[in-house]
């Protein structure tokens, strides 16, 4: 892929539920295309963490609000080492723990957490050296970055996604069926859909359905939409 070191990065959103291979599958492109890679979640998990910790009742809106000025947060663009910290405190494993997953929708309804966060978003993609940046979430090619060249909803049928999470964690110390995997997908995709549209794509949005493509099928799947998209804008 062609680029101009004197332009800005070029920008692929993508969109997607719970386990539909956006983190991983985002990762791997970037990799391949020398991209940056940005976890969008990761920045919602960051302050959950930080309101459960401080003892804050996540319902309580103004509260949460409130311990806005004092989240701290740094994430690395690297897809080899994604390391997550809130006021200097290394947080990149504690985010991704089973509480953290079930608590952090309550923290995402709060507009004025997605502002602050989303003005984070563009800040960290606008100061990045790198030729391009991967930037997944819920409400990247709708809100984040409505205007990025690339805009991709990922997204496969919820037991292929049950399926494939479930295996994920049968190969750590919790042992999950695919069945309460499932639940707990389900619960959050409600949860999240009640603010954002991830399910739909929107206008211009190109979806890529992974059901029945495996992990490389679906890298190679982005990527050629980045290429072909890229393309058309050099022409
Ligand atoms: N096409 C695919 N074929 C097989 N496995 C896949 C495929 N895409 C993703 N996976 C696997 O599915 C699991 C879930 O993917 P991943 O964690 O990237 O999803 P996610 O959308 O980022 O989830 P979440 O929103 O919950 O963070 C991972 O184990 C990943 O390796
Ligand atoms: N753009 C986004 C990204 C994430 N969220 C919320 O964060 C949660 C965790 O996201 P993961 O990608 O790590 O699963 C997710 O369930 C949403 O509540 C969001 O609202 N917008």
């Amino acid at each position: 892929m062609t680029t101009d070191n004197n332009s800005e990065p070029t920008v692929v959103a993508i969109d997607g539920p719970a386990g539909s291979g956006k983190s991983s599958v985002s990762r791997a492109v970037a990799r391949v295309l020398g991209f940056g890679y940005l976890d969008t979640g990761a920045a919602y998990r960051a302050l959950a963490w930080l309101v459960n910790g401080s003892g804050i009742d996540r319902e309580d809106v103004d509260a949460v609000e409130g311990i806005l000025p004092t989240f701290d947060y740094t994430i690395g663009l690297d897809p080899d080492v994604v390391v997550v910290t809130v006021n200097g405190e290394d947080v990149t494993d504690a985010i991704r723990q089973p509480e953290i997953s079930a608590s952090v929708s309550a923290v995402a309804r709060v507009p004025h957490v997605r502002e602050h966060l989303n003005t984070l978003f563009r800040s960290i993609v606008a100061d990045t050296y790198v030729p391009g940046v991967v930037i997944e979430g819920r409400d990247i090619t709708t809100v984040v970055v409505p205007d990025a060249p690339v805009r991709i909803l990922l997204t496969a049928d919820e037991a292929v996604r049950a399926a494939r999470r479930s295996l994920e964690l049968s190969d750590t110390a919790v042992r999950v069926t695919a069945e309460a995997t499932g639940d707990q997908i389900r619960a959050r995709d409600a949860a999240d859909s009640q603010v954002v549209d991830f399910m739909n794509a929107a206008e211009g949005v190109v979806t890529i359905d992974s059901t029945s493509l495996n992990f490389d099928e679906t890298v190679e799947a982005v990527i050629n939409v980045i290429r072909a998209a890229t393309e058309k804008e050099q022409a």
